[in-house]
């Protein structure tokens, strides 16, 4: 691998401290990060190189995976690290950095490859971008790479004008933007699952597939971040960018390659197909709602309106399910249901694929029922997939039952998906990074949604705090004659 220099912007952030660091740190250990490496944090407050390597290091041991008390291969990690205190909307504050990274190149006879991570706020994005083309910190005479936080824009119009702004600075292909749901290793295991098994690959169609449902749900509320999310809600924050690439990742075709480039094709296709949904129509596919107070774990806990920092009249949803189709020859006539919400019973992110079942009337007829067959990915918290078929019970008088067939993978040894992420950028791999295509058609679909929802053209529903959302969206599914899994 290409040494390089990474040039942190944000590493004072929370999440240089929860992600990034330890990322590095595993990736460290693993003999994963090229060598040598040249790592310079960039924030507003003044730090010592000292103070800042301290910081990683906490940073390292409370949040890492892996305990971290091996004190000579801490010490050699930290040697990597500098510090600069820039206020990044100061122009003139850039060449100060420039000569930072040019002194350690220098001193570590690095090439000039260049790695800028923007941990920062959303505001800050096309600022840094145009400092760094204007100071010479991406005229380089290696590689150049950025990589970029959500949100990506907060509609249409915003997102279209971000990446104008970053498109002056570096090209699409430098350009790899964060979708950490990309990076967890089970939805980067949904290309293999699908397409190295001929099984999966013969009935991953409306010929076999009745409905998919996909669901992310979350027992935590809002947290401390209440002026970030009460602005977004659960369409922004959610669905706009990881609901949206668990159904690309779900629906796509086998590309011609496995390639960034033929894997990417293959997703925008699924977003070009991705039936249109009419503002005045958007009722009748989505369902949004907000969390009251109940019971979390057996603690009460209180409704969104009532969380710190939220306003009493706060009409942003923090539950939101929706029923799309993808009008293409494979999934002509297969609803997907997504679902994402806070609050909820229960922290789980899976996709479920319920099996048509022609034979059911048969079996019925015999005064017998079968359950549907399910093929059920489980992408977080624990990891694994399980396929759920009848069987006869011989110890229940031969009577049919459905029964599982689980594979689930060791949690200790799962690595993190940031530095799944991270290793794919520093090699310059970007299957698993949103391109721009595709965030640009996923907020053109969902920009109606957005305009609904503005003008209030859909209830809120209230639903209690440990419940699974409001009873709303399981009558969506019921309209078509299935529930949710
Ligand atoms: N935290 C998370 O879990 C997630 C965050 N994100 C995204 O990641 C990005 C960073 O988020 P997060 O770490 O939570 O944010 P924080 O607010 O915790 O950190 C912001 C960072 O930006 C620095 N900063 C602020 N203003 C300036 C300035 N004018 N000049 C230089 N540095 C400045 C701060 O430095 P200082 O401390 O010196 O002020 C700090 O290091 C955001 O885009 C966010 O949306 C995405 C997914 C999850
Ligand atoms: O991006 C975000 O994701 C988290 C959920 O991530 P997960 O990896 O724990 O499933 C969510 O809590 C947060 O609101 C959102 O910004």
């Amino acid at each position: 691998m290409d040494s390089m220099t990474f040039i942190l912007f944000g590493a004072t952030g929370d999440l240089a401290k929860r992600k990034i660091f330890p990322a590095l740190y595993n990736l460290f250990l693993d003999q994963k990060m090229p060598q040598p490496f040249s790592i310079i944090g960039v924030s507003k407050r003044e730090l010592s190189d000292e103070a800042f390597q301290t910081y990683v290091e906490n940073s390292v041991k409370t949040f890492s995976r892996r305990l971290a008390n091996d004190r000579s291969k801490m010490k050699e990690f930290l040697r990597a690290f500098r510090y600069i205190s820039l206020d990044v909307t100061n122009a003139q504050g850039y060449k100060k950095l420039l000569e930072m990274v040019q002194q350690r190149e220098k001193e570590l006879n690095i090439p000039e490859n260049r790695m800028f991570y923007l941990s920062v706020a959303p505001e800050f994005f096309d600022v840094i971008a145009s400092n760094i083309k204007e100071s010479g910190l991406g005229s380089t005479t290696g590689w150049k790479r950025l990589i970029i936080e959500k949100p990506f824009g907060h509609d249409i119009q915003s997102a279209q004008d971000l990446n104008e702004k970053l498109s002056q600075a570096f090209e699409e292909e430098e350009i790899y933007r964060v979708d950490h749901y990309l990076g967890k290793p089970m939805v980067q295991n949904l290309e293999a699952l699908k397409f190295a098994n001929p099984v999966f690959q013969a009935i991953w169609n409306n010929q076999f597939i009745a409905n998919v449902q996909i669901t992310a749900s979350e027992s935590v509320g809002v947290e401390q971040r209440a002026s970030y999310y009460d602005q977004a809600g659960a369409i922004r924050d959610m669905f706009q960018n990881h609901m949206l690439q668990l159904l690309m990742m779900t629906a796509m075709h086998l590309p011609k390659q496995i390639s960034a480039k033929d894997i990417r094709n293959e997703k925008r296709k699924i977003m070009e197909s991705l039936r249109p949904i009419q503002k005045e129509e958007v009722g009748l596919h989505v369902v949004r709602g907000q969390y009251g107070p109940g019971e979390i774990d057996g603690r009460p806990v209180v409704g969104y309106k009532e969380e710190p920092g939220i306003d009493a009249s706060s009409t942003t949803e923090t539950f939101v399910a929706a029923r799309l189709w993808i009008d293409d020859e494979n999934w002509s006539g297969v609803p997907f249901y997504i679902r994402t919400g806070k609050r909820m019973k229960e922290k789980s992110t899976r996709i479920v694929m319920e099996f048509k079942n022609p034979l059911k009337e048969w079996y019925l007829q015999k005064n017998e029922e079968t359950a549907p067959n399910l093929l059920v990915i489980q992408i977080n918290p624990n990891e694994g997939v399980s396929l759920q078929f009848n069987s006869k019970n011989v110890f229940n008088n031969g009577k049919m039952e459905p029964v599982h067939m689980d594979f689930a993978t060791n949690q200790k040894e799962v690595p993190e998906a940031y530095e799944l992420l991270i290793f794919d950028a520093l090699h310059g791999d970007s299957t698993f990074f949103s391109h721009w295509k595709e965030v640009e058609l996923s907020w053109k679909w969902l920009q109606p949604i957005l305009e609904a929802f503005a003008e209030n053209r859909l209830p809120l529903y209230s639903y209690r705090s440990g419940s699974m959302g409001p009873e709303a969206s399981y009558q969506l599914l019921k309209e078509d004659g299935f529930y949710w899994r």
